[in-house]
């Protein structure tokens, strides 16, 4: 995002994610800012297809589309799992690959499979991106991303967090994302960095 930022006034925003793993960290990210956060589910807003061919677009998208719906801000979050062995899959893909049932344990699996497949040459780097659009009623929105390096472990540790959580084991710590604490993924998260991007503009 470059040019001028919008302050974000205090009140109500939704939350324009159907992610209760997600919601649960962005209300924990919002709350020292005096925010009134009202998740995208609990207005009956609809999940929009995410048509984006990167995190920025989709995450502009779901924001645009609970800020129209709603009259209020709304914060969107479109993240994912880059695997450098695969190139870069699951990538925009990641909740697609747990399937109808949302089974991040079948998820995990077609990751490791995969990596099998690659070959051992090939190593076991990952990233995780997160991409976080706020958009106002009248459509001004800002976009900010956030990146985790590490490796990918297996089997998967730990029960904390979500999604792809318990496989990653972020640069330079001895716990996987699913083991931590959550306050110390905060601290460190893809999340957390584009959430402090965010904060620095707008609040
Ligand atoms: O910190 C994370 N720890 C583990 N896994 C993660 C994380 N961040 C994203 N992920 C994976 C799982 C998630 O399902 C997918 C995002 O897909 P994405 O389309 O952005 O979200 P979603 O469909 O789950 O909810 P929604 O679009 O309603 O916000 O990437
Ligand atoms: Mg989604």
């Amino acid at each position: 995002m470059t040019g001028a930022h919008r302050r974000l006034a205090p009140g109500r925003l939704v939350i324009a994610s159907h992610n209760e793993g997600k919601v649960r960290e962005i209300r924990a990210l919002l709350a020292p800012f005096g925010i009134e956060p009202v998740s995208a589910a609990s207005l009956d807003l609809p999940e929009p297809e995410e048509t984006g061919t990167t995190f920025a677009a989709n995450a502009e998208l779901k924001a645009r589309a609970s800020a129209d719906l709603s009259g209020l801000p709304a914060l969107a979050d479109d993240s994912g799992l880059c695997v450098e062995a695969l190139g870069g899959d699951p990538g925009i893909f990641s909740a697609r690959w747990a399937g109808e049932s949302k089974d991040f344990g079948v998820a995990m699996q077609l990751v490791e499979d995969a990596l099998g497949k690659a070959g051992p040459e090939t190593g076991r780097d990952a990233h995780f991106v997160c991409a976080l659009s706020l958009c106002w009623p009248d459509g001004h929105i800002e976009t900010f991303e956030g990146r985790s390096d590490g490796t990918l472990v297996w089997p998967p540790r730990g029960q904390q967090g979500f999604g792809y959580d318990p496989m990653f084991l972020p640069n330079g710590h001895k716990q996987t994302f699913g083991e931590m604490d959550p306050d110390a993924k905060h601290a460190m998260s893809h999340r957390a960095k584009a959430f402090a991007k965010l904060v620095a503009a707008v609040f």
